[in-house]
């Protein structure tokens, strides 16, 4: 299984993220406490090692913004959260990158045109858990919401893709380098 550490936002974050090097890194360009700019997420980038594939995470956003990201080679897959649209997934997929398409646990598998869906928590980066064996899906799917190293047992468990943590690696609401090594670990042993 593989996985994403997401909401980066700290260039002191990214030593740790060189050495355990995990499959995906997301930036959320969402409002959040976690939100980057684009100037911000261009120098992380820059700093993370070439071959880490980065994930923008996006709520409702205007696809030309998207569309910048992905042209500065800031990110090379596009992660959706809000109100669905297959129009605007059609048009991402256009400009060339993978699209994740998010949503909540509660909900079953929509047909979609995007190549991978993200079952979430209700409130997306919020850490709060849930009950990831309930979670199923014919299409890859990205595991998220409130997963850390106490619970990553019941998240290995179900047929995911990847597994997503944020608040799962952070103490104090910033990204734990330990926890990030820790659980980057697990999922590989
Ligand atoms: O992380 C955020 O603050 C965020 C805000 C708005 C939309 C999406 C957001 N995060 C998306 C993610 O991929 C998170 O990593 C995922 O929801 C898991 O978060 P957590 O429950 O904190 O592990």
């Amino acid at each position: 299984m593989k996985i994403k550490i997401c909401g980066i936002s700290r260039l002191s974050d990214l030593p740790v993220l060189n050495k355990v090097h995990p499959d995906f890194v997301g930036f959320v360009f969402a409002p959040s406490k976690r939100q980057v700019s684009l100037l911000t997420a261009t120098r992380l980038r820059s700093a993370l090692e070439a071959s880490i594939p980065t994930v923008g995470v996006f709520v409702e956003e205007d696809a030309a913004f998207i569309k910048e990201a992905i042209d500065e080679h800031i990110i090379s897959y596009v992660q959706l959260h809000g109100r669905y649209d297959e129009e605007k997934i059609k048009t991402i997929k256009s400009y060339g990158v993978p699209v994740i398409q998010a949503l909540p646990y509660t909900e079953k598998e929509v047909e979609t045109a995007a190549d991978y869906l993200l079952f979430d928590n209700l409130k997306p980066g919020s850490g709060e858990a849930y009950d990831y064996t309930q979670v199923s899906a014919k299409k890859p799917f990205f595991l998220a919401g409130g997963i850390n190293i106490s619970n990553i047992e019941d998240a290995l468990k179900t047929n995911a893709y990847c597994i997503d943590v944020s608040s799962g690696v952070e103490t104090e609401g910033i990204k734990d380098a330990i926890k990030i090594e820790e659980i980057v670990r697990r999922v590989r042993q």
